[in-house]
């Protein structure tokens, strides 16, 4: 089900919502109508979520919202603390209200690719221990099959040790290519912040049973989770260009 909420800045943006621009309005939309008082929140990561955050901090101070956060990141971990927000986490509580995220791809079916920014086991641990799981989304990330607008790959953490023969076996298992994701400003491959490696899996079957495969790749000894988030969004939040929200539903 998709529908769409108004057309907001009509005036002041009279021209085509830049992506930075259409980040904030899926996040603050998403936050407005997700988050109530006393709420236990996970916070994803990547650049869309830093809109969330930020206006979660603004309902916080303006509204006396009381909420606790439990990161999917450092990153986002750092977002909460620089926000003075409460950070809580799995171990004292155990079972979110709302987890929100942003995705590197959602297909027609609210299936994610996520990882684009190596954070996924985390994010997916947290969402698993969510009621439901928001995504909050640019309209560049809207499409029908993964893969038709998301071409660096699905992203695939490893353990180390394992990377080579792990790539061999999806190789063989499925095709494409699967690419060992180097660090930018550090020699060597990005390290996650589980101590993984990612490998980011290109040129695969668009067409492909998402579910299985997913399974398939869990199975491969080694393999520590995937960027693949099947049937487990609740509803996507995308800025379109024209200024509004589009909501996509199962
Ligand atoms: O690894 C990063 C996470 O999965 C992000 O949620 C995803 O890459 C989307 O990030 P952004 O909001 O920066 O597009």
């Amino acid at each position: 089900m998709i529908s769409r909420i108004g057309l907001y800045f009509s005036s002041k943006y009279s021209t085509m919502l830049s992506l930075e621009n259409a980040k904030k309005l899926a996040a603050s939309k998403a936050v407005d109508l997700h988050v109530n008082c006393g709420d236990l929140i996970g916070i994803g990561s990547g650049s869309t979520v830093v809109y969330a955050v930020e206006r979660l901090s603004e309902r916080v101070k303006a509204d006396n919202l009381r909420v606790k956060c439990v990161p999917t990141s450092f990153q986002a971990r750092q977002l909460i603390v620089k926000h003075n927000l409460p950070l809580t986490d799995l171990e004292i509580d155990r079972e979110l209200d709302v987890c929100i995220d942003g995705a590197d791809e959602v297909d027609c079916n609210l299936n994610l690719i996520k990882g684009g920014g190596g954070c996924l086991l985390q994010e997916k641990i947290v969402a698993s221990c969510s009621k439901k799981l928001i995504i909050i989304a640019d309209y560049s990330k809207n499409s029908k099959k993964l893969g038709d607008q998301y071409k660096k790959g699905i992203p695939i953490e490893v353990v180390p040790m394992a990377y080579a023969p792990i790539s061999n076996k999806i190789q063989k298992a499925f095709g494409g290519v699967l690419d060992l994701r180097m660090a930018v400003k550090k020699a060597g491959p990005v390290v996650t912040d589980n101590g993984n490696f990612i490998l980011d899996w290109r040129e695969y079957n668009q067409d492909s049973d998402w579910d299985k495969v997913n399974t398939t790749l869990l199975s491969i000894p080694g393999v520590v989770e995937t960027g693949l988030f099947i049937n487990m969004a609740s509803k996507a939040y995308f800025g379109m260009e024209d200024g509004s929200v589009k909501i996509q539903a199962p």
